[in-house]
């Protein structure tokens, strides 16, 4: 197992990645995609993933989730279009009848956030995985999900398609079934728990907290290596409910415009935390949350879309 890393996410990379929009763009250009969270009580965890794959610039953006959450949903970010999981399967699975226009699928699509971990969500996760082969971002409860199933497990390594897991500590503990103790704080940890994730799931790994890790491959030469990565920005204020939720968000929006999954987590984690070290800026780390951050996205962003 490698735990080297191979080098900072700086700025300067954000800028290669990251270009001003062509002139000529409509909103077919820039991805159309698919947020899969929320449960009864958890509202939050949709808005804050749908919000900032809105605010990251993805030019269409249907949330999936339970009726109950519509009318929260549609009046912080009306933008959005919500639907119910039938109706997300339906089009997930290229049949687009009953949607009255052209839709063409989803260029990324992101399942977890808050949407529990009963058999419902289980079996979402699963004909997700078995319909769509697209880019795919794991999160919160599709990875705890995935931690207690071994069919699901064997899912993942074998989807056709790119995925981005996101655990924090605890998620990344339980997904590699290790017992709960230890320092997972540590560096040299934490460098191991990315190194054994990425290579046990075959995934782009994105593993969360102070100085966020992300590991994956990039192709050198026609080869495929593996890379780790280590984050320069964000503040202990990002500490608060729902600021991986956002993250979720932005990392889809960015693979559903077309950048390969691990670029997309490296610029994301990159610009997550540079819109947290803004919110931080304005309102100092205890007081900030996690819509502070979303709030931020534009802010962080700006530079990058300047010509
Ligand atoms: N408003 C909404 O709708 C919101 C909805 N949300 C949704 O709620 C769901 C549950 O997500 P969650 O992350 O809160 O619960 P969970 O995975 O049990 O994590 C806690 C456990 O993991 C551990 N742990 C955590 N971080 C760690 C670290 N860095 N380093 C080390 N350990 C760490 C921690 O251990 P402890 O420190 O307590 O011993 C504890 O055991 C999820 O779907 C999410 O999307 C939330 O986003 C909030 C806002
Ligand atoms: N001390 C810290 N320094 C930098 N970033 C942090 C810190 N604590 C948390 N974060 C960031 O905040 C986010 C928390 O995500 P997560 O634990 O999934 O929260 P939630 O599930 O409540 O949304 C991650 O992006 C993480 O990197
Ligand atoms: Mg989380």
């Amino acid at each position: 197992m490698i735990t080297n890393i191979t080098g900072t996410i700086t700025e300067e990379y954000v800028r290669r990645v990251i270009r001003p929009r062509p002139r000529d763009m409509h909103k077919g250009d820039c991805g159309h995609v698919l947020v899969i969270a929320g449960s009864a009580g958890m509202t939050g965890a949709a808005w804050l993933a749908a919000g900032a794959c809105l605010r990251t610039g993805s030019g269409l953006v249907y949330v999936c989730t339970p009726k109950a959450n519509f009318s929260v949903i549609q009046t912080l970010a009306p933008e959005a279009i919500c639907i119910e999981w039938d109706e997300a399967l339906r089009l997930l699975s290229g049949d687009n009848t009953n949607t009255g226009r052209h839709f063409s699928g989803y260029d990324a699509v992101a399942f977890g956030p808050g949407v529990g971990t009963g058999m419902q969500s289980k079996r979402r996760l699963k004909a997700l995985l078995m319909t769509y082969g697209g880019p795919l971002v794991l999160d919160a409860d599709g990875l705890n999900l995935i931690a207690g199933d071994d069919e699901l497990k064997e899912m993942v390594r074998s989807y056709p398609g790119e995925i981005v897991m996101t655990p924090h500590a605890g998620e990344a503990v339980r997904l590699l079934q290790i017992r709960e103790t230890g320092d997972w704080k540590e560096t040299e940890t934490r460098r191991r728990m990315a190194s054994y994730l990425e290579e046990t799931y075959g995934v782009t790994v994105v593993l969360k907290g102070a100085g966020t890790l992300v590991a994956g491959r990039e192709t050198e030469d026609g080869v495929p290596r593996f890379v780790m990565y280590e984050n320069t920005t964000g503040n202990p204020g990002m500490a608060a409910a729902g600021s991986g939720d956002v993250l979720t968000g932005v990392i889809t929006s960015l693979a559903g415009q077309g950048i390969p999954v691990t670029d997309a987590a490296k610029t994301g984690v990159w610009i997550h935390g540079r819109a947290g070290d803004l919110a931080a800026a304005d309102l100092g780390e205890y007081g900030m949350i996690a819509g502070d951050i979303l709030r931020k996205l534009p802010a962080a962003l700006k530079p990058f879309g300047e010509r």
